[in-house]
């Protein structure tokens, strides 16, 4: 009997790692933003699916009665059907520990912007209006030595707490469910990280950055309360998720100066709509969701997606699985 299965392959993988799926198994390509009709032709024969950047909801599942295994190429998981892919037994794999690194350089490439004003400032060289000494008005906000407040301390917070506590000489605070133990899971930031309660990380931090999963429980998280709690003048940094967020509430903190500025790579609707106001806000560094987008990381992330899949294909435990037991 024929172990070759049938693999649909739902967004672009570079041509050596498709070529692994396709020495093994029958694989189709199709990409439901730009082929839907494909896509869900496959469906009903698919037993394995990877990709990402699309909601594989319970409507999807229902018409992919063989489906067995998705490989997400992406840590996050909150564009599948959780609930329903424990229910119907179906393996969840995704890409951990390859793109931490790689995303707190973004995380902290937007800390740097927001605060030293940077995309501001280059426009106004580029624009032909760097006519004068910089006065006043175009100073930014010291980054190294702030109190750095992170919601979200797993692998991708703790890196950007590497970055920050090692590198800028930034007292870390942390908010999580459950804190962490420094000396056994994050050794290197024993004495330089200290968990909070919500209230008191907000109340101490000069840079606020959220790196949450999108969950029930952070789902619109990050309102009005909140940012009425944050220091004024503070800075708000998104690498997460955007629907963590109350956007209009944080358009109102902007406006009203409670915010020195924000910088995000999430957005509750993405790609942005061109009507958003977060789009052209002056004190906003928006970034079209670039958090692991290099040559190297998703190069790694696509090599890790394939390993999950083939592993799982073959009956063995893939090295990344995610626990839909526990959503
Ligand atoms: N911008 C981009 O391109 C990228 C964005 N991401 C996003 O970043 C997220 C985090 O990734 P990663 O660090 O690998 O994930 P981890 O699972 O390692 O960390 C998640 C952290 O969030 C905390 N957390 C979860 N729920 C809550 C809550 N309700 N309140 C407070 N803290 C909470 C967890 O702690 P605890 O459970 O104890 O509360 C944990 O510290 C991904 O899920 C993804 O959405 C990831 C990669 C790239
Ligand atoms: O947002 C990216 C991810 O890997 O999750």
């Amino acid at each position: 009997m024929s172990t070759r299965q049938n693999i649909l392959v739902f967004r672009e993988l570079p041509a050596d790692q498709l070529a692994r799926l396709q020495a093994a198994h029958s694989v189709t390509v199709a990409d439901p933003k730009t082929d839907r009709a494909a896509f869900d032709a496959a469906l009903p024969l698919a037993q394995a699916l990877i990709g990402s950047s699309f909601p594989i909801d319970a409507a999807v599942l229902e018409r992919a009665p063989a489906l067995k295994v998705i490989s997400s190429v992406s840590v996050g998981v909150d564009n599948y059907a959780l609930a329903e892919l424990h229910r119907r037994g179906i393996l969840l794999c995704h890409t951990p520990g390859v793109l931490d690194e790689t995303v707190a350089d973004t995380v902290f490439a937007l800390l740097m912007a927001t605060s030293r004003r940077v995309v501001e400032l280059s426009n106004l060289v580029r624009e032909g209006r760097w006519t004068r000494n910089i006065g006043e008005e175009f100073f930014g906000f010291d980054v190294h030595g702030k109190t750095l407040g992170l919601l979200g301390f797993g692998r991708i917070g703790q890196a950007i707490a590497r970055r920050a506590a090692l590198g800028f000489g930034m007292p870390v605070r942390y908010h999580t469910r459950r804190p962490v133990d420094l000396a056994v899971q994050a050794p290197a930031l024993l004495g330089h990280a200290e968990h909070r309660t919500l209230d008191a990380l907000l109340a101490e931090s000069d840079f606020v950055v959220a790196m949450l999963p999108l969950s029930d429980s952070t789902r619109g998280l990050i309102d009005a309360r909140l940012f009425s709690r944050m220091k004024p003048g503070a800075i708000f940094i998104n690498g997460g998720r955007g629907a963590t967020v109350d956007e209009a509430a944080l358009l109102a903190a902007l406006d009203s100066g409670q915010l020195r500025a924000a910088g995000l790579d999430v957005f509750a609707k993405e790609p942005l709509p061109g009507e958003s106001p977060l789009r052209t806000h002056p004190r906003v560094t928006p970034l079209p969701h670039i958090g692991s987008a290099t040559h190297e990381t998703r190069y790694a992330m696509n090599r890790l997606a394939v390993d999950n899949l083939l592993a799982a294909l073959a009956g063995q435990r893939p090295a990344a699985v995610y626990d839909t037991a526990a959503a």
